[in-house]
């Protein structure tokens, strides 16, 4: 038997082949978007809805994926025997199939994208919420577009899976590639030139999207972004454009309230007493520094302060007005108020990668739509980042930058929003020796500026030379609380004993 070129080759200028054509990706991205969309609403819901909906979305996944699309096909088609009414749509083969398909999608997509969101890393949420957005802020702008990035190469395979499933649609009369073939086959037997065509014709749809999908992926993917650095007179320019943030250190003036008062703060995890009935005042311009060993509170303590742990018991005040009380409302509006009058630096920096270096200053700008055009906004990013000595990189992704360089953006971020306090979770731990100095060199200028700070530190030595209190924290209550002054010169007290033995600061030798 020899194979008909002739015939094979005439199938590609058939019209009901290329209408045949059309039916298939019209199906596939019909089917594709409403599964896109709709598995992301499920996902979602299963990840953070109350319990009975995500029971509910957990059983649509189970059932939806065990059952075979031929087998769903055919059961919504004839639907209209049990329910007349659904035949005004479901009698129409494409929309039948087009049911069964999205039925089917939207359980595999589901879980394509809780792949995506759980990948996103719990430091980026919080970077969120330190910069004062909304639940639904944090999503929008932070976790969805990194989950459809990490989710992007799945869901385009789930494209071409749902093209070629198209195929079972034929069962219902649907004339899309294989009907088509199997019509004319029956007629001329030449299966094996029909089929082969059939074949071709899916291969290009696929091609096709194929290219654009890698086009999308591209773009979405910011690691394969050229880094740019901007030349001296690239500089100059852009200096020129810049603008001083305005200057917003609350309360300095006598008699004004503590910036920060912790009062009576207890906290366990499970039978861990991390905090037994902490105090704490910041005075408005003071730089604290937190020390103490591993273990023993010092993290959580800051993180208490920006709402990122709850509390037990104690009440949290800034510059005189309440912040966080246990077991408060988490939405509520003073705590919003209070979070954006507080900037927060991470340990792991917690910058946001699917942004460039400007982009993440200037986001929660954006976000909180201050009365500033977006021209004013940029300018003051322009002087932050100069500030920090990045500004040669604005157009930078953050993995293309060094730890240092990446927590010099991170300060550039939180005071986009003028805090009234600044908080430093370890902000040098996570950097090369070489990298710590020049983090610590805008925080020194920070605190020169007046700026009130909360710095959590095992850099003793820094913390000796900026602070106007070290307190030291252990077994979950604070042990010492006294001047770098005093734990220089002071008089010998078993606190002080203590807390330089800790720092190992000999007293004699210091003075
Ligand atoms: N999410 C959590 N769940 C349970 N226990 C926790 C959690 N976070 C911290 N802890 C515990 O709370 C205590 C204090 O932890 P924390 O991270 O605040 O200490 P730290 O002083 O900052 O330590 P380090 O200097 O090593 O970072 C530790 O015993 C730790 O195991």
């Amino acid at each position: 038997m020899t194979f008909n070129w002739d015939y094979f080759f005439s199938l590609f200028s058939m019209a009901a082949f290329w209408q045949a054509s059309v039916t298939v990706v019209e199906l596939s991205v019909l089917a594709w978007c409403a599964g896109l969309v709709l598995g992301f609403v499920v996902a979602s819901a299963r990840l953070s809805g109350p319990l009975w909906l995500k029971s509910l979305c957990q059983v649509y996944i189970w059932l939806f994926r065990s059952v075979p699309l031929l087998v769903l096909v055919v059961f919504v088609y004839n639907l209209p025997q049990m329910f007349p009414a659904s035949g005004v749509v479901l009698g129409n083969a494409f929309f039948a199939g087009l049911l069964a398909t999205i039925l089917v999608e939207v359980a595999y997509m589901a879980e394509i994208h809780r792949g995506g969101l759980i990948s996103v890393a719990k430091g980026q949420h919080e970077a969120g919420h330190a910069l004062g957005f909304s639940y639904l802020g944090i999503q929008r702008k932070v976790v969805i577009p990194q989950a459809l990035r990490i989710a992007l190469p799945a869901l385009v395979n789930e494209f071409i899976t749902i093209v070629k499933q198209t195929s079972l649609v034929s069962v219902i009369s649907l004339p899309e590639l294989l009907m088509t073939g199997q019509g004319l086959y029956a007629e001329n037997f030449l299966v094996m030139e029909t089929l082969a065509a059939v074949a071709v014709y899916y291969v290009l749809i696929v091609s096709v999207f194929s290219l654009l999908f890698q086009v999308l992926e591209r773009w979405a993917n910011v690691q394969v972004k050229t880094p740019q650095t901007l030349h001296d007179s690239q500089l100059d320019a852009l200096r020129q454009q810049a603008v001083p943030l305005a200057k917003r250190h609350a309360g300095e003036q006598h008699g004004a309230p503590d910036a920060l008062l912790m009062k009576q703060i207890q906290k366990t995890w499970g039978q861990n007493q991390v905090f037994k009935d902490i105090d704490l005042r910041v005075a408005p311009g003071e730089v604290v520094s937190v020390i103490g060993p591993s273990g023993s509170g010092k993290t959580t303590l800051i993180r208490s302060i920006n709402g990122l742990e709850t509390l037990d018991s104690g009440e949290i005040v800034l510059f005189g007005e309440s912040f966080i009380q246990a077991g408060d409302n988490r939405h509520s509006r003073l705590r919003k108020q209070g979070i954006r009058r507080i900037g927060m630096v991470f340990q792991g920096f917690n910058l946001f990668p699917h942004y460039t270096i400007l982009q993440n200053v200037m986001l929660a700008q954006r976000y909180h739509q201050q009365p500033e055009q977006e021209s004013a906004r940029r300018a003051q990013a322009l002087w932050l980042l100069d500030k920090v000595g990045l500004l040669a990189h604005m157009n930078k992704y953050p993995h293309q930058l060094s730890g240092g360089q990446q927590q010099r953006v991170a300060i550039a971020r939180a005071l986009a929003l003028s805090p009234d306090i600044m908080l430093f979770d370890e902000p040098t731990s996570a950097l090369d020796p070489e990298r710590v100095g020049e983090v610590l060199k805008v925080i020194s200028d920070l605190a020169r500026e007046g700026m009130t700070m909360v710095i959590v530190t095992h850099e003793m030595d820094f913390a000796l030379a900026i602070s106007d209190r070290v307190v030291l924290m252990d077994k979950g209550t604070i042990q010492a609380d006294t001047t770098p002054e005093n734990i220089r010169h002071g008089e010998a007290t078993p606190e002080l004993q203590r807390i330089r033995q800790f720092m190992g600061v000999n007293s004699a030798k210091v003075a």
